[in-house]
């Protein structure tokens, strides 16, 4: 059994993880942490958890980190950049749900971030999360870079087009929206429910953290650096994103079959049929990327939908997929859910 740690197990991502971590059969939960409810029962607090954990929750002084195969970080970002250095050299692999490790470029990543990094030498050898594109890398990695849950919806769904050479680079638009669990369980005025019922609005248009690390993913990928505007939007939802993305074609291909091939192999993008709208709930609670592809009228206008639950694939999901890579696991295991709908 892989001994697994969580830092922030009070938080949604968190609990999201103990979810899933709970019925994954090759690992053992050693240590779930959390700074003002130490001592309390994680089921006492999640009551849907009663029956599946039956640990406390310890302060992140008192858990035995280094004991752990693997911690999982779902903290702000910033904290597990203090603490990956001392457990990598324990031996302890690492995947961080923040942005810590995410932006290969330190200096860029500190503009964004507004801190100074404690570990840039780490961010070195840290490897991106995203399976579909980084399998390879992933199994190898000590400290692994969970994407965000934007940056995930965004990079799957433009991904086979970048990849065959099929767009302009230089006018990629990303149109995403996200259900407000998005913004953690802090609590925050916009998130209240008299503030984000009801009511639509777009927000960081002039610059999201998000966009430097989905550039860089889609500049990697092509070789080149590429234009992107990218306008996240708050959804009077609790979990889910869509994001609609645009691209100016610039070749012809057989659109519906690039999709499919790509992901043929893949257990958690689902190419819908031509003409399909995924819908946010067609994932909820379980870590499928749902897509689907159009091009309007016959036009140049390449449209791709892309739907996650965020808190899954855009998060904690994607953070078990990676474990179970790491640790060469079947991919699925603990992964194998049918998602809630309505
Ligand atoms: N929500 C989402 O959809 C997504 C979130 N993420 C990222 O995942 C991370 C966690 O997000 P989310 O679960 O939403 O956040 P929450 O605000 O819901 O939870 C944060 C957790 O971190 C703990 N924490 C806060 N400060 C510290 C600290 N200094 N040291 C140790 N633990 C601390 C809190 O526990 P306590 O106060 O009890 O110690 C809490 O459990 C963030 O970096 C977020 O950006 C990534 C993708 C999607
Ligand atoms: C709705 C909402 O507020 N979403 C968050 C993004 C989600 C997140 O936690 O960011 P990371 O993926 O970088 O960790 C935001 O826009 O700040």
């Amino acid at each position: 059994m892989i001994k697994v740690g969580v830092v922030g197990g009070t938080g949604y991502t968190g609990v999201e993880l103990l979810r899933l971590l709970a019925r994954h059969p090759g690992v053992a939960l050693q240590a779930i942490t959390s700074r003002g409810d130490a001592g309390t029962a994680v089921a006492d607090m999640f009551p849907s958890l009663r029956g599946w954990v039956d640990l406390a929750f310890v302060t992140p002084q008192d858990a035995d980190l280094a004991a752990c195969d693997v911690v999982f970080f779902a903290t702000p970002n910033g904290i597990a950049m203090n603490q990956a250095r001392e457990l990598v050299d324990a031996g302890v692999r690492i995947v961080d749900l923040a942005a810590d490790f995410r932006i290969r470029d330190v200096a860029e990543w500190q503009k964004w971030y507004g801190m100074e990094h404690a570990a840039p030498e780490l961010v070195a050898e840290a490897v991106y999360g995203l399976p579909e594109l980084n399998r390879e890398q992933i199994r190898g990695a000590r400290v692994l870079a969970n994407p965000g849950c934007y940056p995930t919806a965004v990079q799957l769904g433009f991904l086979p087009l970048i990849e065959a050479g099929l767009v302009d680079l230089e006018r990629l638009v990303a149109d995403a929206k996200s259900g407000v669990s998005g913004a953690g369980r802090k609590a925050e005025i916009h998130t209240l429910l008299a503030e984000a019922a009801d009511s639509f609005k777009a927000y960081g248009v002039a610059g999201h953290r998000h966009l430097p690390e989905i550039r860089q993913g889609l500049s990697l990928l092509s070789g080149q650096p590429v234009g992107l505007t990218f306008v996240p939007h708050l959804l009077p939802m609790i979990r889910g994103i869509h994001a609609t993305l645009y691209a100016t074609l610039t070749g012809e291909a057989d659109l519906q079959a690039l999709f499919e091939s790509r992901y043929r192999d893949e257990p958690f993008v689902d190419v819908m049929p031509a003409g399909a709208h995924p819908e946010t709930r067609t994932v909820r609670a379980s870590n499928m990327c749902r897509i689907a592809v159009h091009r309007p009228q016959g036009g140049d206008v390449v449209v791709v939908l892309s739907v996650i639950d965020n808190l899954v694939k855009g998060a904690a999901g994607q953070a078990v997929q990676n474990m179970n890579i790491m640790f060469g696991l079947d991919e699925r295991a603990g992964l194998d859910i049918v998602p809630v709908s309505p």
